[in-house]
């Protein structure tokens, strides 16, 4: 996929240039990372056809879906896109299956089934979407979105409504997905273990530009820790007590113990990577 588009925005103080240049691998998952206004959603849009652009190229599975100076422009139904945005967008009156189906562009029932099972909403397939919870919702509209057989996944913040354990559970879902089908996936993600769980590279955007793109560990490293020494370890458990939470982390053949407030804590569960990091190290050395 080659992204290279330059739009005009409006933004809350003054306007300013969406000005991004993307290549990535068909077939990887990509997240756009940053602050509400950055020009995320824009992104998106653009890809889908959903907004205009001043000037630029959009190439998806080499089909050029938009070149400025070849005048290229095709209209959003003429693009393989799959949309699965933060609010669900069913249809209220069809039932799951009849959701899922209503985008597919031939009556494939076999297909139809494997989605409906892989997505495990086989069992809720003659429900109304009124009759479901947030994340059977999402994993309708993921399913609805799959089954028109894009060539690329545009996902808007498709988890941040949902609680801890089914986010958790959907990004596996995803993570499914992806495998089966590897279809290019760009996510707009504001939670950083989910750009962390799901990204092959994550770029990171502010006010339209891209300020620096790689692997989710290296950004993590470099943006959020900046400490004079760091371990990564397995989350054995997350205790709480009183007002705060005691997370134990497995480094080496070391259990650390590291206090977190509620938020951080929200984030953990066992069996999650981590980095510990420290600013004030100062140690001493015991021979053995
Ligand atoms: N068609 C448009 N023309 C001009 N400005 C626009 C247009 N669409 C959006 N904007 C402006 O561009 C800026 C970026 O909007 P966008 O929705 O892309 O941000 P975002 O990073 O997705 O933010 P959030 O995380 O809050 O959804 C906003 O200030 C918005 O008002």
């Amino acid at each position: 996929m080659r992204l290279k588009i330059k739009k005009r925005l409006k933004g809350k103080e003054e306007d300013f240039v969406l000005d991004v240049d993307i290549s990535v691998k068909d077939g990887s998952i990509i997240t756009i990372f940053g602050k509400s206004g950055a020009g995320k959603t824009t992104i998106l849009r653009a890809i889908a056809g959903l907004t205009d652009v001043d000037e630029g190229f959009i190439e998806v599975s080499g089909h050029v879906w938009f070149d400025s100076e070849k005048g290229i422009d095709l209209p959003p139904h003429k693009r393989e896109v799959g949309f699965v945005f933060q609010d669900y967008a069913l249809f209220p009156n069809m039932t799951v299956e009849e959701n899922i189906a209503f985008g597919m562009k031939d009556k494939d029932t076999a297909f139809l089934e494997e989605i409906l099972e892989l997505t495990e909403l086989s069992h809720l397939r003659n429900r109304m979407p009124d009759t479901l919870s947030g994340g059977q919702k999402q994993r309708v509209a993921l399913a609805r979105a799959v089954a028109r057989k894009p060539e690329i996944l545009l996902l808007d913040e498709p988890l941040s409504a949902l609680d801890y354990e089914t986010r958790k559970k959907l990004q596996d879902e995803l993570i499914k997905i992806h495998r089966r089908f590897s279809l290019t996936t760009v996510i707009i993600s504001h939670d950083f273990s989910e750009v962390f769980r799901l990204s092959d590279t994550v770029f990171v955007l502010d006010k339209g530009k891209i300020l620096k793109s790689g692997k989710p560990e290296d950004i993590f490293i470099q943006e959020r820790i900046s400490g004079k020494v760091k371990f990564s370890g397995t989350v054995l458990s997350v205790e709480e007590d009183e007002t705060v939470f005691i997370v134990s982390v497995l480094i080496g053949n070391n259990v650390v113990k590291v206090i977190a407030d509620p938020e951080e804590a929200e984030n953990l569960q066992k069996g999650d990577t981590v980095i510990v990091a420290t600013k004030a190290f100062n140690p001493f050395l015991l021979k053995t």
